[in-house]
């Protein structure tokens, strides 16, 4: 017999421990996180070609954009000063602020990608508008909100965790669009360098929320649950896109149509 039994919550269920539950969320990424997809070996190969490159940076605007948006839901929701207090800051890194009260003006994380929209040839304009984005894009990123405003709060925080994992995509993302792309430079990549330190300091916060918040085995795999829907949430946009701009490439209709050469110019 162990002199220390395994924690029970009080339906009887074993609990796993903070390690544990931390070890699952890592298979996961480990599983099933977008780096896995082969849209982005392409892209961190630096074997797309023109179009490919701005079909991604178009429809992953749609993505950042609604990010402070499901973040605002999710604060909406919030009876909990301490946790309004850390969420509402990936409201401001997204939109940015003003310099002032002791501040640097920063740019914001939307005004960031839409410099490397322009730096890939997409009109600002263009972008903003989602014209051209592909459906399944739209409909994988509106699940994530509609997710946020509706499980609890414990899930919607939880599904923010995908971002364990992506410092690492971060990183070879940087590094792969630096040695094969010409668009790229210290400028064009601002964005991702951000969120090189961003985003450790919103998961250090969201995890230890988590470990914390779920106290029954169930609570613990809602959970893991909301991480599995949300990697379902970016794997279905990287699906999207392999499918109309790589193979077989059927474009729907209304969707963004490449132009021009595909090859890329070294002035880009
Ligand atoms: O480039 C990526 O692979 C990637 C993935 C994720 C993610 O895991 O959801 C985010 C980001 N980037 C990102 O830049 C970002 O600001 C972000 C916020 C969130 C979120 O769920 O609140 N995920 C992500």
């Amino acid at each position: 017999m162990s002199a220390n039994p395994e924690p029970r919550d009080p339906a009887g269920e074993t609990l796993l421990s903070a390690a544990e539950l931390e070890a699952r969320l890592q298979q996961i990424g480990r599983e099933r996180y977008h780096s896995l997809h082969p849209f982005h070996k392409l892209l961190h190969g630096g074997r797309l070609n023109r179009g490919q490159v701005q079909a991604w940076v178009l429809n992953r605007f749609y993505y950042q954009s609604r990010i402070p948006i499901k973040d605002a839901t999710l604060l909406s929701r919030c009876e909990d000063l301490e946790l309004r207090r850390e969420w509402r800051k990936r409201i401001e890194e997204h939109d940015g602020w003003p310099a002032g009260a002791g501040r640097e003006r920063n740019e914001g994380g939307i005004e960031r990608w839409l410099v490397l929209a322009e730096a890939v040839g997409l009109p600002r304009d263009y972008v903003v508008s989602t014209e051209g984005l592909l459906p399944a894009t739209r409909f994988a990123v509106d699940a994530y909100v509609h997710f946020v405003r509706e499980k609890s709060l414990l899930e919607a925080v939880a599904s923010s965790l995908t971002e364990l994992f992506a410092p690492k995509i971060h990183e070879e993302r940087i590094a792969g669009l630096l040695q094969h792309y010409p668009f790229a430079n210290e400028r064009t990549i601002a964005y991702f360098k951000r969120r090189l330190k961003e985003a450790p300091e919103d998961v250090k916060f969201g995890l230890a929320y988590v470990i914390r918040e779920a106290r029954t085995r169930a609570q613990q795999e809602q959970v893991l649950a909301a991480v599995r829907f949300k990697t379902d949430v970016l794997w279905a946009q990287l699906d999207a896109l392999h499918h109309a701009y790589v193979e077989p490439g059927h474009v729907p209709p209304g969707a963004f149509v490449p132009e021009g050469p595909q090859e890329w110019q070294a002035s880009a």
